[in-house]
């Protein structure tokens, strides 16, 4: 495909990230593709999405170099401008990302080449019953030297304003929105409801809706399932609700999810793929959907979510089952599927007829 300008996300605080951006500069200019850093923690505050993709040219292909935490950041502003992206591994965890940083100049060649697949990621949308904001006194102890807070989500301006609907923001979550208590010591009470009932009213430290990217990470921690990322569903799941159900709910992509804050419960904070954005009030509600437009993100090699999960996630297999064996290969994933399996995913070589590549 064509790649004519590249958008930088680098993790500043880490030299590896640093170094690896340069070798990114060097190839753009071998290959004359124009090549903007990013620089998302830029001094004088951060910038929404729209204003951070012109900044940098509007580019056609993000590359991110860090964590996960970096991918998040690069894949917000690829989402706003339907461009790729491609993370770059340099990280703590890199559950997100999809090359090491040796692999970064054979990855933008095959770019270039037209050597890759685009995952399609859900993303989720919402609105809210007003506009979300972070109060200024907040800011100082929110920060936690992860930089300066995002500035509030705008109106979409595309969109129809609707006292039953709420206000449309102009925010994506590749992961997960998330609403919290703000007190230390005091859970929220939040009525949730799923395809406009009421499920149930909760008391817990958190609430959150996530996509199948994000299940492997808050709502992982919380207990929630783990959920392909090729599937399409928003995953509810509780944060140590005071309750007997304290089960995740998985619903269909346009079963979305409402979270209001009950009248007597203390504020709550929203934050949006780790990154707060605002603060309700009690009365105040929100609604979780799942968006209509994709994260396009670079693939260079065969999906393998199930390893890349018992690798990266330290899975430790059942003393008693190590000492009764190792598991062999169930299935060959490098000859395609006999006939009467044909509508089958198996994990295959390029040449094989599986989707996962
Ligand atoms: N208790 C928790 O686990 C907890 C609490 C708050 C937020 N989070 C998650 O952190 C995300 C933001 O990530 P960050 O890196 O900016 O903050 P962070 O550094 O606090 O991330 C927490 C951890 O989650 C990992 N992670 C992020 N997205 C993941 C994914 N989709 N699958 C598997 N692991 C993933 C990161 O590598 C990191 O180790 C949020 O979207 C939220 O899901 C997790
Ligand atoms: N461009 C930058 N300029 C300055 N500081 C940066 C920049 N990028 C990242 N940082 C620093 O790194 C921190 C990012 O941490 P974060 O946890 O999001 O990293 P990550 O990409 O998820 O990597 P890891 O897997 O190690 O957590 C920020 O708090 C900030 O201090």
């Amino acid at each position: 495909m064509t790649v004519d300008r590249i958008g930088l996300v680098v993790h500043g605080g880490r030299p590896e990230a640093v170094e690896a951006a340069g070798v990114v500069r060097a190839w753009c200019e071998e290959h004359a593709v124009r090549c903007a850093d990013i620089d998302v923690w830029h001094d004088g505050g951060r910038r929404g999405a729209r204003e951070e993709v012109e900044a940098a040219g509007d580019p056609d292909l993000v590359v991110t170099l860090g964590g996960d935490g970096t991918f998040l950041r690069g894949a917000r502003l690829a989402a706003k401008n339907d461009a790729l992206v491609l993370g770059v591994d340099l990280g703590r965890v890199g559950f997100l990302t999809e090359v090491s940083a040796a692999d970064v100049r054979e990855a933008l060649d095959a770019v270039r080449e037209d050597r890759l697949r685009i995952d399609h990621r859900m993303l989720l949308a919402l609105r809210a019953s007003r506009r979300l904001e972070v109060p200024e006194h907040m800011e100082p102890w929110v920060r936690y030297g992860r930089g300066p807070l995002l500035p509030p989500p705008q109106v979409r301006p595309d969109c129809d304003v609707d006292a039953d609907w709420g206000i449309p923001l102009d925010v994506t979550a590749l992961n997960d929105i998330v609403l919290e208590k703000l007190a230390r010591d005091r859970q929220v009470s939040v009525g949730v409801y799923v395809s406009g009932r009421l499920l149930a009213s909760y008391s817990a430290d958190a609430l959150l809706v996530a996509t199948p990217t994000g299940s492997t990470a808050y709502s992982f921690a919380a207990g929630g399932p783990v959920v392909s990322p090729r599937a399409e569903a928003l995953v509810f799941t509780p944060v140590a609700p005071h309750m007997t159900f304290n089960r995740s709910i998985v619903t269909a992509p346009d079963e979305p999810v409402g979270l209001r804050v009950l009248e007597r419960s203390g504020p709550a904070a929203v934050s949006i793929d780790g990154q707060l954005r605002g603060v309700l009030d009690p009365g105040d509600w929100i609604g979780v959907y799942a968006a209509p437009q994709r994260l396009r993100a670079v693939r260079l090699g065969p999906m393998d979510f199930y390893g890349r999960l018992r690798e990266r996630m330290n899975l430790t297999d059942a003393p008693a089952a190590v000492a009764d064996g190792s598991p062999p290969p169930l299935w060959s994933v490098t000859t395609p599927p006999p006939a009467d399996l044909d509508h089958l995913a198996l994990l295959t070589s390029p040449e094989g007829s599986s989707p996962l590549w």
